[in-house]
Protein backbone atom coordinates (compact mmCIF):
# COMPACT_ATOMS: atom_id res chain seq x y z
CA UNK A 1 0.00 0.00 0.00
CA UNK A 2 0.91 3.63 -0.35
CA UNK A 3 1.27 4.08 3.42
CA UNK A 4 4.39 1.11 3.65
CA UNK A 5 6.07 3.02 1.34
CA UNK A 6 6.11 6.07 2.37
CA UNK A 7 9.12 6.11 4.55
CA UNK A 8 11.37 4.43 1.89
CA UNK A 9 10.42 6.62 -0.64
CA UNK A 10 11.42 9.88 1.98
CA UNK A 11 14.49 7.77 2.09
CA UNK A 12 15.33 7.74 -1.11
CA UNK A 13 14.98 11.65 -1.41
CA UNK A 14 16.83 12.18 1.17
CA UNK A 15 19.68 9.84 0.72
CA UNK A 16 20.03 11.45 -3.28
CA UNK A 17 20.26 15.10 -1.78
CA UNK A 18 23.29 13.56 0.55
CA UNK A 19 26.88 12.21 0.02
CA UNK A 20 27.34 11.54 3.55
CA UNK A 21 26.88 7.94 5.07
CA UNK A 22 23.79 8.36 7.86
CA UNK A 23 24.92 7.75 11.21
CA UNK A 24 24.38 4.14 12.65
CA UNK A 25 21.50 5.53 14.66
CA UNK A 26 19.39 7.18 12.29
CA UNK A 27 17.23 5.33 10.02
CA UNK A 28 18.48 2.50 10.65
CA UNK A 29 15.80 0.18 9.44
CA UNK A 30 15.33 2.72 6.10
CA UNK A 31 18.93 1.72 5.56
CA UNK A 32 18.63 -2.27 5.47
CA UNK A 33 15.87 -1.59 2.84
CA UNK A 34 12.88 -1.40 5.48
CA UNK A 35 9.97 0.73 5.35
CA UNK A 36 8.18 -0.98 8.93
CA UNK A 37 4.53 0.02 9.46
CA UNK A 38 5.17 1.19 13.27
CA UNK A 39 1.82 1.51 15.45
CA UNK A 40 1.89 3.56 19.01
CA UNK A 41 0.14 1.74 21.28
CA UNK A 42 -0.78 4.51 24.22
CA UNK A 43 -3.55 4.55 27.28
CA UNK A 44 -3.05 4.53 31.51
CA UNK A 45 -2.08 1.72 33.06
CA UNK A 46 -4.62 -0.79 33.13
CA UNK A 47 -6.03 0.63 30.54
CA UNK A 48 -5.71 -2.94 28.58
CA UNK A 49 -2.69 -2.34 26.08
CA UNK A 50 -0.80 -5.35 26.48
CA UNK A 51 -4.19 -7.90 25.67
CA UNK A 52 -5.60 -5.87 22.58
CA UNK A 53 -1.62 -6.23 21.84
CA UNK A 54 -1.49 -9.96 22.17
CA UNK A 55 -4.95 -10.14 20.06
CA UNK A 56 -3.30 -8.11 17.27
CA UNK A 57 -0.29 -10.71 17.33
CA UNK A 58 -2.30 -13.67 17.32
CA UNK A 59 -4.64 -11.86 14.81
CA UNK A 60 -2.39 -10.31 12.00
CA UNK A 61 1.18 -11.03 13.19
CA UNK A 62 2.67 -7.59 14.23
CA UNK A 63 5.72 -7.63 16.29
CA UNK A 64 4.82 -6.57 20.07
CA UNK A 65 7.38 -4.46 22.02
CA UNK A 66 6.35 -3.53 25.20
CA UNK A 67 8.83 -0.83 26.75
CA UNK A 68 7.69 -1.86 30.04
CA UNK A 69 8.15 -5.41 29.10
CA UNK A 70 11.53 -4.61 28.09
CA UNK A 71 12.50 -2.31 30.67
CA UNK A 72 11.49 -5.21 33.40
CA UNK A 73 13.91 -7.39 30.88
CA UNK A 74 16.48 -5.41 31.63
CA UNK A 75 16.28 -5.29 35.60
CA UNK A 76 16.19 -9.24 35.42
CA UNK A 77 19.40 -9.07 33.69
CA UNK A 78 21.02 -7.10 36.28
CA UNK A 79 22.56 -4.76 34.09
CA UNK A 80 24.29 -1.77 34.70
CA UNK A 81 20.85 0.25 34.70
CA UNK A 82 18.86 -2.27 36.73
CA UNK A 83 18.83 -0.55 40.05
CA UNK A 84 18.32 3.01 38.71
CA UNK A 85 15.33 1.15 35.90
CA UNK A 86 13.47 -0.58 39.16
CA UNK A 87 13.36 2.56 40.95
CA UNK A 88 11.84 4.79 38.68
CA UNK A 89 9.44 2.00 37.86
CA UNK A 90 8.55 1.84 41.62
CA UNK A 91 7.99 5.31 41.89
CA UNK A 92 5.86 5.69 38.75
CA UNK A 93 8.14 7.51 36.63
CA UNK A 94 9.74 7.83 33.50
CA UNK A 95 12.82 5.68 32.39
CA UNK A 96 15.07 8.33 30.64
CA UNK A 97 14.31 8.51 27.04
CA UNK A 98 18.04 7.03 25.77
CA UNK A 99 17.96 3.71 27.97
CA UNK A 100 14.40 3.29 26.56
CA UNK A 101 14.91 3.99 23.13
CA UNK A 102 17.90 1.90 22.64
CA UNK A 103 16.24 -0.94 23.99
CA UNK A 104 13.42 -0.72 21.34
CA UNK A 105 16.35 0.26 19.00
CA UNK A 106 18.14 -3.09 19.54
CA UNK A 107 14.72 -4.97 18.84
CA UNK A 108 13.70 -3.05 16.09
CA UNK A 109 17.14 -3.39 14.48
CA UNK A 110 17.38 -7.35 14.56
CA UNK A 111 13.86 -7.72 13.22
CA UNK A 112 12.56 -8.18 10.15
CA UNK A 113 8.97 -7.55 11.30
CA UNK A 114 7.10 -5.05 8.53
CA UNK A 115 4.63 -4.14 11.39
CA UNK A 116 5.51 -3.00 14.85
CA UNK A 117 3.08 -2.41 17.82
CA UNK A 118 5.19 -0.07 20.13
CA UNK A 119 3.30 0.05 23.53
CA UNK A 120 3.67 2.12 26.23
CA UNK A 121 5.83 3.98 24.61
CA UNK A 122 5.91 6.86 24.06
CA UNK A 123 5.78 8.07 27.63
CA UNK A 124 6.42 11.79 27.58
CA UNK A 125 7.19 14.38 24.90
CA UNK A 126 10.62 13.70 25.14
CA UNK A 127 10.80 9.88 24.86
CA UNK A 128 8.28 11.31 21.58
CA UNK A 129 11.35 13.27 20.24
CA UNK A 130 13.51 10.84 20.95
CA UNK A 131 12.21 8.08 19.09
CA UNK A 132 11.52 10.51 16.11
CA UNK A 133 15.94 11.37 16.67
CA UNK A 134 16.76 7.85 16.69
CA UNK A 135 14.86 5.75 15.27
CA UNK A 136 14.50 8.37 12.13
CA UNK A 137 10.89 7.45 12.06
CA UNK A 138 7.14 8.47 12.87
CA UNK A 139 4.71 6.13 14.17
CA UNK A 140 1.86 5.47 10.78
CA UNK A 141 -0.71 5.63 13.22
CA UNK A 142 -1.46 5.81 17.70
CA UNK A 143 -3.96 3.62 19.30
CA UNK A 144 -5.22 5.29 22.46
CA UNK A 145 -7.31 3.21 24.53
CA UNK A 146 -9.57 5.54 26.65
CA UNK A 147 -10.07 4.15 30.19
CA UNK A 148 -12.05 5.52 32.69
CA UNK A 149 -9.91 6.09 36.25
CA UNK A 150 -11.86 3.38 38.58
CA UNK A 151 -11.81 0.99 36.00
CA UNK A 152 -7.92 1.49 35.18
CA UNK A 153 -7.18 0.86 39.09
CA UNK A 154 -9.64 -1.64 39.83
CA UNK A 155 -7.95 -3.70 36.88
CA UNK A 156 -4.42 -3.12 37.65
CA UNK A 157 -4.91 -4.02 41.67
CA UNK A 158 -6.37 -7.18 39.86
CA UNK A 159 -3.65 -7.82 37.73
CA UNK A 160 -1.72 -10.20 39.80
CA UNK A 161 1.36 -10.43 37.73
CA UNK A 162 3.32 -10.07 40.68
CA UNK A 163 4.78 -6.10 39.34
CA UNK A 164 6.35 -4.09 41.89
CA UNK A 165 4.28 -1.18 40.28
CA UNK A 166 0.44 -2.57 40.96
CA UNK A 167 0.07 -1.32 44.69
CA UNK A 168 -2.77 1.61 45.34
CA UNK A 169 0.52 4.27 46.14
CA UNK A 170 2.30 3.71 42.89
CA UNK A 171 -0.53 4.03 40.80
CA UNK A 172 -2.44 6.64 41.83
CA UNK A 173 1.65 8.36 41.03
CA UNK A 174 1.30 6.35 37.40
CA UNK A 175 -1.85 8.40 36.67
CA UNK A 176 -0.41 11.85 37.75
CA UNK A 177 2.54 11.31 35.41
CA UNK A 178 0.41 9.64 32.55
CA UNK A 179 -1.82 13.11 32.91
CA UNK A 180 0.63 15.28 33.15
CA UNK A 181 3.48 13.65 30.68
CA UNK A 182 1.27 11.55 29.10
CA UNK A 183 -1.76 13.05 27.23
CA UNK A 184 0.43 15.73 25.94
CA UNK A 185 1.69 13.27 23.23
CA UNK A 186 -2.20 12.00 22.75
CA UNK A 187 -2.68 15.70 21.81
CA UNK A 188 0.08 15.91 19.41
CA UNK A 189 -1.01 13.24 17.43
CA UNK A 190 -4.64 14.03 17.52
CA UNK A 191 -3.82 17.39 15.95
CA UNK A 192 -1.33 15.40 13.31
CA UNK A 193 -4.33 13.37 12.59
CA UNK A 194 -2.69 9.98 13.63
CA UNK A 195 -4.66 9.38 16.89
CA UNK A 196 -7.66 6.59 16.94
CA UNK A 197 -9.10 6.54 20.16
CA UNK A 198 -10.70 3.34 21.33
CA UNK A 199 -13.54 3.04 24.00
CA UNK A 200 -11.27 1.00 26.35
CA UNK A 201 -14.56 -0.14 28.78
CA UNK A 202 -16.08 -3.85 27.22
CA UNK A 203 -15.15 -6.95 26.63
CA UNK A 204 -11.81 -7.93 25.76
CA UNK A 205 -13.67 -9.09 22.15
CA UNK A 206 -15.47 -5.58 21.79
CA UNK A 207 -12.42 -3.16 22.40
CA UNK A 208 -10.81 -5.46 19.90
CA UNK A 209 -13.45 -4.91 17.65
CA UNK A 210 -13.01 -1.14 17.23
CA UNK A 211 -9.05 -2.09 16.85
CA UNK A 212 -9.88 -4.29 14.11
CA UNK A 213 -11.60 -1.61 12.10
CA UNK A 214 -8.72 0.82 12.66
CA UNK A 215 -6.38 -1.79 11.48
CA UNK A 216 -8.51 -2.85 8.58
CA UNK A 217 -8.68 0.89 7.29
CA UNK A 218 -5.19 0.58 6.87
CA UNK A 219 -5.11 -2.49 4.65
CA UNK A 220 -3.18 -4.10 7.97
CA UNK A 221 -5.59 -6.98 8.30
CA UNK A 222 -4.81 -9.45 5.26
CA UNK A 223 -1.24 -10.15 6.35
N1 LIG B 1 -11.59 -5.30 28.56
C1 LIG B 1 -11.17 -5.70 29.75
N2 LIG B 1 -12.03 -5.86 30.78
C2 LIG B 1 -11.60 -6.25 32.00
N3 LIG B 1 -10.31 -6.53 32.30
C3 LIG B 1 -9.41 -6.36 31.33
C4 LIG B 1 -9.77 -5.95 30.01
N4 LIG B 1 -8.65 -5.88 29.27
C5 LIG B 1 -7.63 -6.23 30.06
N5 LIG B 1 -8.07 -6.53 31.30
C6 LIG B 1 -7.26 -6.94 32.46
O1 LIG B 1 -6.82 -5.74 33.09
C7 LIG B 1 -5.46 -5.84 33.51
C8 LIG B 1 -4.62 -4.79 32.80
O2 LIG B 1 -4.57 -5.10 31.41
P1 LIG B 1 -3.24 -4.87 30.58
O3 LIG B 1 -3.48 -5.39 29.21
O4 LIG B 1 -2.08 -5.40 31.32
O5 LIG B 1 -3.23 -3.25 30.54
P2 LIG B 1 -2.03 -2.23 30.28
O6 LIG B 1 -0.99 -2.93 29.46
O7 LIG B 1 -2.66 -1.08 29.56
O8 LIG B 1 -1.56 -1.82 31.64
C9 LIG B 1 -5.04 -7.28 33.19
O9 LIG B 1 -5.19 -8.07 34.33
C10 LIG B 1 -6.02 -7.72 32.09
O10 LIG B 1 -6.25 -9.10 32.10
O1 LIG C 1 8.48 3.92 27.83
C1 LIG C 1 8.36 3.57 29.01
C2 LIG C 1 7.52 2.51 29.40
C3 LIG C 1 7.43 2.18 30.74
N1 LIG C 1 8.14 2.88 31.65
C4 LIG C 1 8.08 2.51 33.08
O2 LIG C 1 7.56 1.22 33.25
C5 LIG C 1 6.37 1.25 34.01
C6 LIG C 1 5.43 0.17 33.55
O3 LIG C 1 5.11 0.37 32.19
P1 LIG C 1 4.11 -0.59 31.44
O4 LIG C 1 3.87 -0.04 30.06
O5 LIG C 1 4.59 -1.98 31.53
O6 LIG C 1 2.81 -0.43 32.32
P2 LIG C 1 1.29 -0.54 31.90
O7 LIG C 1 0.83 0.83 31.43
O8 LIG C 1 1.19 -1.54 30.82
O9 LIG C 1 0.56 -0.94 33.15
C7 LIG C 1 5.87 2.68 33.86
O10 LIG C 1 5.01 3.09 34.90
C8 LIG C 1 7.17 3.46 33.86
O11 LIG C 1 7.69 3.59 35.17
C9 LIG C 1 8.96 3.91 31.27
O12 LIG C 1 9.60 4.54 32.10
N2 LIG C 1 9.06 4.22 29.96
MG1 LIG D 1 1.08 -3.18 29.69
Amino acid sequence: SSTLNQPAHKFRIWESFTTEIPTQEKGGLFIKGKAPFISFVLGGPGSGKGTQCEKIVENYGFTHLSAGDLLRREIASNGEYSTMILNIIKEGKIVPSEVTVKLIQKEMDSSDSLKFLIDGFPRSEENRIAFEHVIGAEPDIVLFFDCPEEEMVKRVLNRNQGRVDDNIDTIKKRLKVFKALNLPVINYYSKKGKLYTINAVGTVDEIFEQVRAVLAAHELVTG
